[in-house]
C-alpha cells in the first residue's frame, strides 16, 4: 500500500484522512489531486451503498488502491435526517450556518434526553484486483441549542460529545479523530487492508 487515491471532492474530509492514515512512504492523493474527473451518482440508499458507488467510479480510471467515505448526521428526532442525504440537506450550496440553524429550529424546545444523534462514517476500498470491503464507524452525541467552535466542518458546531462537554468544531482536528465515526472506520479499514496484504 504505497499509494492510494481518495474518492472525494471535500476539503473537511481529506485533511482528516491525511492526520488519521498518512505515515511516511504513503502517498495519499484526493481524486482531483490523482486528475481523475469522478462520475458517481450517489444514488444508493446507503452509506455502504454509496461509499461503493464513488469509490468504484474512480477505481474504474486508475491502477491504484482506491478508498471513498460516505458519511452523514443521523438525528433521531428528525426520524433520522439528513443521514445519506447530509450533503444534499437543503441543497448541495446552502451554507452550514443556515444548514445548522434550521436543525436548532426543528429541534427548538426538545429536551435534551430527545436530541440525540450521530455520525456515521463508512469507508469502501476497492483493490487493483478488484476486491472489495467496507467498514463502518460511529460517535453518538446531542445536537446542542446553539452552534460552537470552529473547527470541522458541516454540521460539527451543533454536534456535542457528552464526554468532552464541547461541539465537534470545539475539538483540535486530533481530539475529533480520536473518536470520530471516521477516524474509527478508518482505522478499521487499516486493519482490513493489513490483514488481506493491500
Ligand atoms: O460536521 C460534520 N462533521 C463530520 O465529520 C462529517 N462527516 C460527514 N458529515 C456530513 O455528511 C456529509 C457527507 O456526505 P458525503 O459522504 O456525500 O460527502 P460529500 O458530498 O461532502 O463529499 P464526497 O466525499 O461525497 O465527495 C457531509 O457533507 C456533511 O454534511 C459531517 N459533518
Ligand atoms: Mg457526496
Amino acid at each position: 500500500m504505497e499509494k492510494l487515491i481518495f474518492a472525494t471532492g471535500n476539503e473537511g474530509k481529506m485533511k482528516e484522512i491525511r492526520e488519521i492514515l498518512g505515515r511516511p512512504g504513503l502517498t495519499i492523493l484526493s481524486q482531483r489531486e490523482a486528475g481523475i474527473v469522478s462520475d458517481a451518482e450517489e444514488n444508493g440508499t446507503t452509506f455502504e451503498a454509496n461509499a461503493l458507488i464513488k469509490a468504484r467510479a474512480v477505481a474504474a480510471q486508475t491502477d491504484a488502491l482506491v478508498l471513498a467515505d460516505d458519511s452523514g448526521l443521523e438525528i433521531d428526532y428528525l426520524n433520522g435526517e439528513p443521514g445519506v442525504y447530509s450533503a444534499r440537506y437543503m441543497g448541495e450550496d446552502t451554507p452550514y450556518t443556515i444548514k445548522n440553524q434550521k436543525i436548532l429550529d426543528l429541534l427548538a424546545g426538545v429536551p435534551e434526553d430527545k436530541r440525540t444523534a450521530r455520525f456515521v462514517c463508512v469507508i469502501a476500498a476497492v483493490l487493483p484486483d478488484g476486491r472489495e470491503f467496507t467498514t463502518k464507524g460511529t460517535i453518538e452525541g446531542i445536537i446542542g441549542y446553539e452552534s460552537r467552535g470552529e473547527g470541522g466542518f458541516g454540521y460539527d458546531p451543533i454536534f456535542f460529545v457528552p464526554e468532552f462537554h464541547c461541539s465537534t468544531a470545539e475539538l483540535t482536528m486530533e481530539q475529533k479523530n480520536e473518536v470520530s465515526h471516521r477516524g474509527k472506520a478508518l482505522r478499521a479499514m487499516k486493519e482490513v487492508l493489513k490483514e488481506v496484504n493491500a
